[in-house]
């Protein structure tokens, strides 16, 4: 915005909805309309809030697209997540995001000309090439055929020595899906090394155990990744990736997401690949949270969070760049989208003060992507961004209420103390959830969501405020896996195929409560309308006209 300056910020007066109301931003992580079955955990739970939107004030309630184009993705085929579903509802337009960005710089050969790329090129001669990332095709923090390109092109560039650290993911796809994408990378590393290029695995691990924490929720977990992967540490050692996958997932309740750290070892027993200096390293996810707290200890040089033990010198790049306010990493393969103009940023410029919270595993969510990728306030005098520490080491079956309580108590007082005009939270539960496959207890999970929900709506009622409910993406209404018929499907041995991902379900919007102006309604000539139409929505809700580039609001104002 820069010259233009402050004027620039202001935004019209709506013509017709008043200022002052304090407005409830509800996002439920993982929260989508699907048909009700007793694989639809939403249906199932008793949700008495949530049902009541559809029913009592139909006109203000309606569907929203949460997945593909509609929020940035390269197709149709790509479920939602919450970076792009965040980063819609809280810049108001669609942004071509990570996903398509890698696409778009793999297929124009454009990822090799850029300084990252030529950066990480410098470890070629004399050192290894270490690539560190997901393992799938779930396309939500990377995608095994951007990794393949990659590999192909490093080593048509002049990489003699590859190795790769792969993370398992079983949380975006199927679990035991796993081995599957271990057999293709290693196929992958030995038509290279037909090519003479010295390519092998050289660890591996389940991504919610090994390297892929986020929020500094547990240290922990980078650092089992960071044992393995630059010092050449685990508690298992293996010949082979493939053997690995296969031998851990034996143990019983093993999973993709949660395998233990291994090394893959020579025949005398050494790490085939530990990260040393000199060395070239590349995190192949696209997606920020992630990958942050790892990007940090192999950047920062005085990092504190673990004992590191060796601090190899490497040129690290990542794929993106995963904080743009911190520049972290400074040097990375594709320039991530630039989303600025955020709804949060016009709205501090407009007097609206803001309150922000979830739990530690959505705290960024909220806070960070909601703010286009930025990491801090726009103006510490009116924000205030609340995290509650999540439990840590757990999966989230065993606590399914997780913080939801708490968060709701913390969005009451805000919405109570009168000190803010915006309360916005995200309540994790059928998304953290969901993701463990865990039925009876995503059922839990969304009962809970349910009753914070009418704690949040019942603070609004008390100050004749405002609410707007609406979720990032589907999860917990669709908990297996299902043929083209709708049909829920069995795998070899007779078990149904637990679907443990986002979907491409739409997902619900409701408004209301005592401020709502009478005759604001959903409008009916947006039927495509989908998350990034929300921002809109809110800032006319806080009496202001959105700014021109934005989105369509869902809204309209019929006078009666
Ligand atoms: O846990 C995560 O990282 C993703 C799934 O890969 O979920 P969400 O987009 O809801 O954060
Ligand atoms: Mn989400
Ligand atoms: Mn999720």
């Amino acid at each position: 915005m820069g010259s233009a300056g402050q004027n620039a910020w202001k935004l019209a007066d709506h013509p017709k909805l008043p200022k002052g109301k304090t407005i409830a931003m509800v996002v439920l992580d993982g929260w989508g309309e699907a048909k009700p079955d007793q694989y639809n955990c939403i249906h199932v739970a008793h949700t008495p809030t949530m049902d009541s939107f559809k029913t009592t004030a139909p006109e203000k309630w309606r569907l929203i697209k949460a997945h593909g184009t509609a929020v940035g993705l390269p197709s149709e085929d790509d479920m939602g997540n919450s970076e792009v579903g965040h980063n819609a509802l809280g810049a108001g337009r669609i942004f071509a995001q990570g996903a398509k960005l890698v696409d778009l710089a793999l297929a124009s050969g454009k990822i090799y000309d850029g300084e990252g790329f030529k950066y990480i090129k410098q470890s070629f001669n004399n050192g290894t090439l270490h690539l560190i990332g997901l393992l799938s095709d779930g396309g939500v923090h990377s995608r095994l055929d951007q990794l393949q390109l990659l590999l192909k092109g490093a080593a048509e560039r002049g990489a003699k020595r590859i190795r790769v650290h792969f993370l398992t993911d079983g949380r975006d796809v199927l679990d035991g899906s796993s081995v599957g994408f271990v057999e293709t990378l290693e196929k992958d590393l030995s038509n290279l090394r037909e090519k003479a290029v010295d390519a092998q695995i050289a660890s591996g691990g389940g991504r919610m155990y090994v390297t892929m924490d986020r929020y500094e929720n547990d240290w922990n977990v980078v650092k089992r990744g960071w044992d393995a992967q630059v010092l050449g540490e685990a508690p298992y050692k293996f010949r082979s990736g493939v053997e690995a996958v296969k031998k851990l997932r034996e143990e019983p309740k093993a999973n993709d997401q949660y395998l233990p750290p291994f090394v893959i070892v020579d025949e005398s027993g050494n790490p085939v690949g530990p990260i040393k200096d000199g060395d070239a390293v590349v995190t192949f996810n696209f997606r920020a949270d992630r990958m942050t707290m790892l990007a940090k200890a192999l950047e920062y040089a005085d990092f504190d969070k673990f004992d590191r033990v060796r601090v190899p010198k490497i040129h690290y790049a990542g794929m993106l760049q995963y904080d743009g306010e911190l520049k972290l990493p400074s040097h990375y393969l594709v320039t991530p989208p630039e989303i600025e103009r955020t709804s949060g940023e016009y709205l501090v410029h407009n007097g609206v003060r803001t309150f922000a919270c979830s739990e530690t595993v959505k705290f960024g969510h909220v806070t960070f992507f909601w703010n286009g990728n930025r990491s801090g306030y726009f103006n510490e005098e009116m924000e205030e961004y609340v995290e509650i520490p999540s439990d840590v080491g757990i999966t989230f079956n065993v606590q399914p209420k997780m913080k939801a309580l708490e968060i709701a108590e913390k969005a009451r007082d805000a919405i109570l103390s009168g000190k803010f005009d915006q309360v916005r939270v995200n309540l994790p539960n059928g998304d953290m959830v969901g993701h463990t496959g865990d039925i009876e207890a995503t059922v839990v999970a969304c009962k809970a969501a349910d009753g914070a929900v009418q704690m949040i709506i019942d603070a609004i009622e008390q100050v004749g405020g405002i609410y707007v409910i609406t979720a990032d993406h589907g999860n917990a209404e669709d908990m297996v896996k299902r043929d083209k018929s709708g049909k829920p499907l069995l795998d070899k041995s007779g078990n149904l195929q637990i679907l443990t991902s986002h979907t491409l379900q739409p997902v619900p919007i409701a408004i209301g409560g005592p401020g709502l102006k009478a005759g604001v309604r959903f409008r009916n000539d947006v039927p495509t309308g989908g998350l990034a139409n929300v921002a809109a929505t809110v800032i006319n809700l806080h009496g202001f006209e959105a700014p021109n580039d934005y989105e369509p609001t869902l809204i309209e104002v019929v006078d009666n």
